[in-house]
């Protein structure tokens, strides 16, 4: 069964209230990169460097990362570098890492490898639509769109316009 949690307006606001806090936080906004975990982390990154620009006039570089390489359950011999990626800039910027779930944390772990693989942010902040809770490392986000309380069973859905037609989080009681 799928619950409706956020809709398409609340998710827009959510998203704009991130972004202030963003803008409060980091005055003047020097140094600040956006980077989005694929998949729906890069198209929340993508919306966050918009309202930046319309709220602000401030432009931020924004950058895609697949962490697939970088992922604890990816063999070794498997991982690769990311060529693409790894002409990212990241040397002395304050990372805005986004990502739309943060669960156990995996998947921000293997994305603080594969930034710090490339080379020294000053620093690397978290950003995350949803915190569902159950974290298996100490990650923690400094913006979060909402706190969902979940059970291991259930899982967490976004959807987001550019690739599923609409704006919505869903819970799916498995
Ligand atoms: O904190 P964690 O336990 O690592 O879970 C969170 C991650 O899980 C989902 O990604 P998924 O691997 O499903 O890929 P997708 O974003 O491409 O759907 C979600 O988008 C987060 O990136
Ligand atoms: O519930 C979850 C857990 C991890 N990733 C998701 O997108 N949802």
């Amino acid at each position: 069964m799928n619950k409706e949690i956020v809709d398409d307006k609340t998710m827009k606001r959510t998203l704009t209230r991130i972004t202030y806090e963003i803008i409060e936080k980091n005055k003047g906004n020097q140094n600040l990169v956006l980077i989005g975990i694929k998949t729906r982390g890069a198209y929340l990154a993508k919306r966050i460097k918009s309202r930046l620009y319309q709220l602000e006039d401030i432009d931020v570089p924004q950058f895609d990362l697949d962490v697939t390489n970088f992922r604890d359950d990816n063999p070794v011999e498997k991982q690769a570098e990311n060529p693409q990626f790894k002409a990212v800039d990241v040397n002395g910027k304050h990372i805005v890492l986004v990502d739309d779930v943060l669960y156990t944390g995996r998947t921000i772990r293997a994305a603080l490898d594969a930034i710090m693989s490339i080379g020294r942010p000053s620093k690397i902040s978290l950003a995350v639509l949803v915190d569902r809770g159950h974290r298996e490392l100490p990650i923690r986000a400094d913006y979060v769109g909402k706190n969902i309380p979940t059970s291991h069973k259930e899982t967490i859905k976004v959807s987001m316009a550019e690739i599923d037609d609409e704006d919505k989080i869903e819970i799916l009681a498995n």
